[in-house]
């Protein structure tokens, strides 16, 4: 209950310079002040201050640690309510014994995420900002931690709630046609309605869209190297990963098992997959390395096929360009310091000519025109912008996509002109969907369950 006041461990737990609790709730200033012995009583003190002292230890009367409190006095705080912070000594002990002292208090040990959980139930931020700061925590990189920001800022909320907002404004349309069907005709009332959903559908497309690039930044793009034996796979992932990781011989048929390697490009973390060379044979062993490189075909974000441009095209190769058309591609026509064989009309057929990369990995040739077409096909320059905002939870996509199919469902029946109070039900549902992603009409469950990933503490 919001009544309790609580407190946790916020720093991690083991030796540190300082270790902080954070207490919070309608009893905070006066029970930490019970234990707390500084200059101002802090039951007097101003809001935002810090105020040195000893919390004593009330059994015995003797000074338990030294610290430093601060003090946020309700709202101007994380959870909005009274918030006191105790910086002690970091350490296991230390950080442990205050910790003691105040569930001593009228003061209960906070569940994970219950701060957070407080901020958003008192209306301070909502369900998508909330989830945004479990992110902000796990971010494994600068460009992850940059979006998660701006969504604890509230970019994605702001969104959302100026597309209810429009769903609304339908909502109010159709409520007045059904109470007053002579004020308007029915086909009227039907083009507004197609005219609000279809705007909202294409504004969620574009926020669906930004949810892949969301994922490529977050856990980079799988990217596997693909082609026949001995074109020079192996040679371009050590060439892209400044390594010797993988074994690079002359003899056909050297990798047979997929090697990963993570790299950086232009700040994207690429995660590359060198898979052994894809051709018919008997033996065994190459033969479950063949299978692994289609696997690795199948689950990639990008296939760089690298052949041999001193020789013509191979009739595997045209093959696998059928098999992997219209996935994201990128042909490496390597060894370009030989003299060239390759037909790069036929290429032509399968990739557009800008993707056709001209490389000598022996003589370090072509690497940059590489970079270039991948940052292209995956950014489009759009990336530098910086004002994005990312949908990146799965929770959201989730519902993004709902809702657009609800409103699919609206726009097609206002087409069909079928009765109003029928089409009012998808549009209300799409509202709901939207609602769902800031917390407006999420359920009791879905809450305690977001808030249930949190550390304790936070
Ligand atoms: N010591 C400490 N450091 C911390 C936190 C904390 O709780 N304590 N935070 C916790 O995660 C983060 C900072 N986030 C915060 C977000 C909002 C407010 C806050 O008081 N907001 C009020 C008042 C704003 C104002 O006075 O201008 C508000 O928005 O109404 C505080 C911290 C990171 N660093
Ligand atoms: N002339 C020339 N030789 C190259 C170039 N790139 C790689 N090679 C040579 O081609 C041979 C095969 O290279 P790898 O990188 O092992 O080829 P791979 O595609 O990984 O081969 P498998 O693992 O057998 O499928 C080696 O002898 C490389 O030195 C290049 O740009 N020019
Ligand atoms: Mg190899």
């Amino acid at each position: 209950m919001l009544s309790e006041t609580i407190a946790a461990i916020s720093t991690a737990v083991g030796e540190g310079g300082i270790a902080v609790i954070r207490v919070s709730g309608p009893e905070a200033i006066s029970e930490v002040a019970q234990l707390f012995r500084s200059k101002t009583p802090l039951t007097e003190a101003a809001t935002h201050t810090v105020h040195y002292g000893f919390i004593i230890d009330p059994a015995s009367g003797e000074k338990a640690e030294e610290v430093l409190v601060t003090l946020m006095r309700a709202p101007r705080s994380f959870t909005t309510e009274d918030v006191v912070e105790i910086s002690t000594h970091g350490g296991v002990v230390s950080v442990q014994r205050v910790m003691d002292l105040l569930l001593q208090q009228k003061i209960r040990l906070a569940e994970p995420g219950e701060f957070t959980k407080r901020a958003f139930l008192n209306g301070r931020i909502d369900l998508s900002q909330a989830e945004a700061v479990i992110d902000l925590i796990r971010s494994k990189s600068n460009k992850a931690f940059s979006i998660a920001l701006k969504q604890v800022e509230g970019s994605l909320s702001g969104k959302i709630r100026l597309l209810r907002q429009t769903l609304l404004e339908a909502l109010a349309h159709i409520e007045v046609n059904i109470d007053y069907p002579e004020h308007d005709v029915e086909s009227l009332t039907a083009e507004f309605i197609k005219d609000k959903t279809g705007l909202v559908m294409s504004e969620i497309d574009s926020l669906l869209r930004t949810a892949e690039q969301g994922k490529i930044l977050r856990e980079g793009i799988t990217t596997a190297i693909v082609g026949r034996p001995n074109v020079g796979k192996s040679s371009l992932l050590n060439s892209l990963a400044h390594d010797n990781k993988a074994i690079v011989t002359d003899i056909p048929g050297t990798t047979r098992d997929v090697i990963e390697e993570y790299i950086t490009l232009n700040h994207i973390p690429l995660k590359l997959l060198d898979t052994a060379g894809i051709r018919e044979t008997m033996d065994v062993v190459e033969r479950i390395g063949v299978e692994r490189s289609r696997n690795a075909v199948t689950e990639a974000d990008l296939i760089l096929l690298v052949v041999n441009a001193s020789e013509p095209l191979h009739p595997d190769e045209i093959e696998l360009l059928e098999q992997i058309r219209g996935r994201q591609l990128i042909v490496i026509m390597n060894k370009m310091d030989l003299p060239s064989q390759v037909d790069r009309e036929v290429l032509s057929r399968y990739v557009a000519d800008d993707l056709i990369v001209p490389m000598s990995v022996k003589d370090d040739q072509g690497v940059n025109d590489l970079e270039n077409a991948i940052s292209k096909l995956f950014f489009s320059g759009k990336l530098e912008s910086g004002d994005l905002t990312y949908v990146s939870n799965v929770r959201h996509i989730a519902l993004l996509k709902k809702a657009k199919q609800s409103l699919q469902d609206a726009y097609e029946a206002a087409d069909m002109l079928v009765p109003i109070d029928m089409i009012q039900i998808d549009v209300r549902l799409a509202w709901e969907q939207l609602g769902e992603i800031v917390g407006d009409t999420a359920h009791d469950a879905l809450i305690d369950q977001i808030f249930s990933q949190f550390c304790l503490g936070k």
